[in-house]
């Protein structure tokens, strides 16, 4: 499911959306926020993010959708957690083209699930971006061994289940956060 279709779902009419993205350094997030900027507003030179930076799109002149983008470097890391609050969307940004820094980024993404403590916004939905896909040349055989190590993550890791026969604190979790 793409992302306006899951924020266009939410039927949040006339409130603005608070889209969180985060993700290591380096994995493409500011430059992914750029693209959905209109052209006037696209910055032809991104550099790393060294604190933050909030960019607002409007869809079909009805949802203002206020992008936080976040650096993601490791000193800047500690700071995630300042810009949870009433997340509607959090989008999980991965380099998949960094296998070296898959894991990282999945147990990055595990410490902050488990951290949130409810301030994340309730039914929050989770989008992970498999970012830089081009650079795998349309492998799709590399492309399907990614989705499954994501998928084996927040199913094994993050203790989510596809199992409808789900214990209530998996239920919990589920209820809270979605997947896509
Ligand atoms: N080929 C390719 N390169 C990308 C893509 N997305 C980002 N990049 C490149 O990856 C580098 C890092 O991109 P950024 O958008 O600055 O990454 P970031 O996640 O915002 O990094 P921080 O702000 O440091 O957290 C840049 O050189 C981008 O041009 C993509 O989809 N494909
Ligand atoms: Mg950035």
């Amino acid at each position: 499911m793409g992302l306006l279709s899951i924020i266009k779902k939410q039927k949040l009419k006339d409130k603005e959306i608070r889209c969180l993205i985060l993700g290591l350094d380096n994995s493409g997030k500011s430059t992914v926020v750029n693209k959905l900027l209109p052209d006037n507003e696209k910055d032809d030179n991104i550099t790393p993010t060294m604190g933050f930076q909030i960019k607002t799109i409007e869809i079909d002149s009805m949802y203002n959708v206020s992008i936080w983008d976040i650096g993601g470097q490791t000193t800047l890391r500690p700071f995630w957690d300042n810009y949870f609050d009433k997340t509607d969307v959090l989008i999980w940004c991965i380099d998949i083209t960094s296998n070296l820094r898959f894991t990282e980024s999945l147990n990055e993404l595990k410490d902050l699930i488990q951290r949130d403590e409810g301030r994340i916004g309730y039914d929050c939905h989770v989008i992970i971006l498999m970012n830089k896909i081009d650079l795998l040349n349309n492998d799709q055989a590399m492309i399907g061994k990614h989705s499954e190590k994501i998928k084996n993550c927040i199913l094994r890791d993050l203790q989510l289940t596809d199992n409808e026969e789900t214990t209530e604190t998996e239920k919990m979790r589920k209820k809270k956060v979605r997947f896509h």
